[in-house]
């Protein structure tokens, strides 16, 4: 079974300069493996680093020491303008809040990623009608994303984040704001997607019983994954 993300050795700290709070520790050499087609689950308690864990992931922030590789890339290796293009290439990121445009259709939302990586607007919408289709919006492409409600929400944020058809999907706690039945129906289709497309998911939550029911659960505790 082949490794898709690695991480060595990691550690970050935070001056906590502008606060005067003095240095925090988040990582101690922190190590994760998450094989292709896996789909992990990374719990904790508030403020242990999760967020921050997966913007490592992501190259939307660098390590004080140590290593993520994403298939073949090295992201110490990648410049700012090279961590863009690799996000918009390999990754899938959906945040707790959506940030949609608001006065935006679904469809010209979920169509941003591909608007921006070059692709003409034609072929854009098109493509990203297919994936709005795939989260069950399709009657809904036209409708400003303000009007919708938390779950379409979070359902036009997973098809924007996958209409570039990344191998890895990053979410950061995607049913946090959400109610009960409208969390089940969101987990439920992530983790559908998930095994449609033969992804490499890494899903933070709070929810133990989406993470029991993931491949593989971790405890981010005392800056290491156990
Ligand atoms: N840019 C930053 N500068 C200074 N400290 C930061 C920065 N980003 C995060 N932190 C600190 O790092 C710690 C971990 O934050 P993070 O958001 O990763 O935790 P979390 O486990 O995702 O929390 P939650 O479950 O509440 O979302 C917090 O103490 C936070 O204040």
């Amino acid at each position: 079974m082949s490794v898709a993300i690695r991480a060595e050795g990691l550690r970050k700290a935070y001056s906590g300069v502008t606060s005067g709070a003095g240095e925090i520790e988040l990582f101690r050499g922190l190590d994760l493996s998450v094989n292709a087609g896996e789909m992990i689950a990374i719990v904790g308690q508030s403020g242990a680093g999760k967020s921050s864990l997966l913007h490592l992931l992501a190259a939307l922030d660098r390590p004080t020491a140590g290593e993520v590789w994403v298939g073949e890339t090295r992201l110490s290796t990648l410049t700012s303008k090279g961590a863009s293009e690799f996000r918009n290439r390999e990754i899938g990121y959906v945040w707790q809040f959506h940030y949609l445009m608001p006065e935006f259709t679904a469809v010209e939302n979920v169509a941003m990623p591909l608007l921006a990586r070059g692709l003409g607007r034609t072929e854009a919408l098109k493509r990203a009608k297919v994936w709005l289709a795939e989260v069950g919006l399709g009657d809904r492409a036209e409708h400003r994303s303000g009007e919708l409600s938390g779950g379409e929400q979070q359902r036009v944020s997973l098809a924007r984040a996958l209409v570039t058809e990344p191998k890895a999907l990053l979410a950061d706690e995607p049913t946090g704001d959400l109610d009960g039945r409208t969390s089940e129906a969101v987990f439920g289709l992530l983790q559908g997607l998930h095994k449609a497309h033969g992804l490499t998911s890494v899903l933070v939550t709070h929810n133990l019983e989406f993470a029991a029911r993931c491949d593989r659960m971790l405890r981010l505790s005392d800056g290491v994954l156990v």
